[in-house]
């Protein structure tokens, strides 16, 4: 079984209008909220599939682990499920609200739009460990292609995928051991743009702030484009994960097709990036009478 496009149509023909109409409110409240429901999407398709595991509420549940504490937008998922129940109650997944609210904040952000499989069911797990195998911001690029590998998602997946750093921030704790003394070398990582560095180096001081949050593409932070791969080429990556998609061969080959370098088959990102969310989308899924259909999404039935 899979998810099919307009799953609803019958049961709640409003769900897609309702989500996007709290998505509208929730990031203009909250700016973060676009960014965040997009990586909330991923790290919930990446650990026990896309099934709202992430959006449990208890002390051992996905949402305490380090990396989904920074994760912003939940109270847009919670408003849209509030809505949803009023119109069509017990119909729609925590999971699917979670779908259609990340394809939502990318063309909020002025990105492709497509269309998205729904059906989903939500999950009866959650739990902090699950999480030890996300991807992590100095992984290799042999590990992140065998971490996305795991979950049928090929290396072209995985560098369409991470063009969602194009929006968004990350905490100077996840990149500043890059700028001062990088693997016990005294030097800065040499991936590292020299006119880059001083403006990194700028916005997180040696020793300070690790809370301060700094553009993923910098430049077009809150623009859903092609910019975060010139970045890439240019030296000016802020994840070590992010540089080395263009200091490895393997993934640089597909940065440069994003690129549009001659010689090489072009791709455009705002196709496959929708190609690929549908995808990862598709991960793991729970269907039929597998797993429930959630009351509210912060909790188990
Ligand atoms: C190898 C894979 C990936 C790694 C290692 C990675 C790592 C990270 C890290 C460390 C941050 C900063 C977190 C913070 O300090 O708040 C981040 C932010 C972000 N990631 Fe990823 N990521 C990966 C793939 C993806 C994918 C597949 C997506 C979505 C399709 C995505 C979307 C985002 C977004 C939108 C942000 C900004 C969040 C915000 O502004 O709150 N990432 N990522
Ligand atoms: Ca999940
Ligand atoms: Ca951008």
């Amino acid at each position: 079984q899979s998810t099919r496009v307009g799953f609803y149509r019958t049961t709640c023909p409003r769900v897609e209008s309702i989500v996007q109409s709290a998505v509208q409110s929730g990031v203009r409240s909250n700016p973060r909220a676009a960014p965040g429901l997009l990586r909330m999407f991923f790290h919930d398709c990446f650990v026990n599939g896309c099934d709202a595991s992430i959006l449990i509420d208890s002390p051992s549940s996905e949402k305490t682990a380090v990396p989904n504490l920074p994760l912003r937008g939940f109270e847009v998922i919670d408003a849209a499920k509030t809505q949803l129940e009023a119109t069509c109650p017990g119909i729609v997944s925590c999971a699917d609200i979670l779908a259609l609210a990340a394809r939502d904040s990318v063309v909020l952000s002025g990105g492709p739009r497509w269309e998205v499989p729904t059906g989903r069911r939500d999950g009866l797990v959650s739990q902090t460990s699950d999480t030890a195998n996300l991807p992590a911001f100095n992984d290799s690029i042999s590990v992140q292609i065998r971490k996305f590998e795991d979950k049928g998602l090929n290396t072209q997946d995985l560098v369409t995928l991470v063009g969602g750093h194009t929006i968004g921030t990350a905490a100077c704790v996840v990149f500043s051991y890059r700028l001062y003394n990088f693997n016990n070398t005294n030097q800065p990582d040499p991936d590292i743009n020299p006119e880059f560095l001083p403006q990194l180096r700028a916005l997180c001081p040696n020793g300070g702030d690790g809370t301060v949050r700094v553009g993923l593409d910098t430049g077009s932070v809150n623009r859903f484009d092609n910019s975060y791969f010139a970045n890439l080429r240019n030296g000016r990556g802020v994840l070590e994960s992010d540089a080395k998609l263009w200091s490895d061969p393997t993934t640089q080959r597909f940065v440069q097709r994003f690129l549009g370098i001659r010689g090489l088959l072009g791709l455009r990102f705002d196709v496959e990036f929708g190609r690929s969310m549908v995808k990862m989308g598709n991960i793991e899924l729970k269907t039929g009478s597998q797993g429930e259909i959630r009351r509210v999404c912060t909790a188990i039935n």
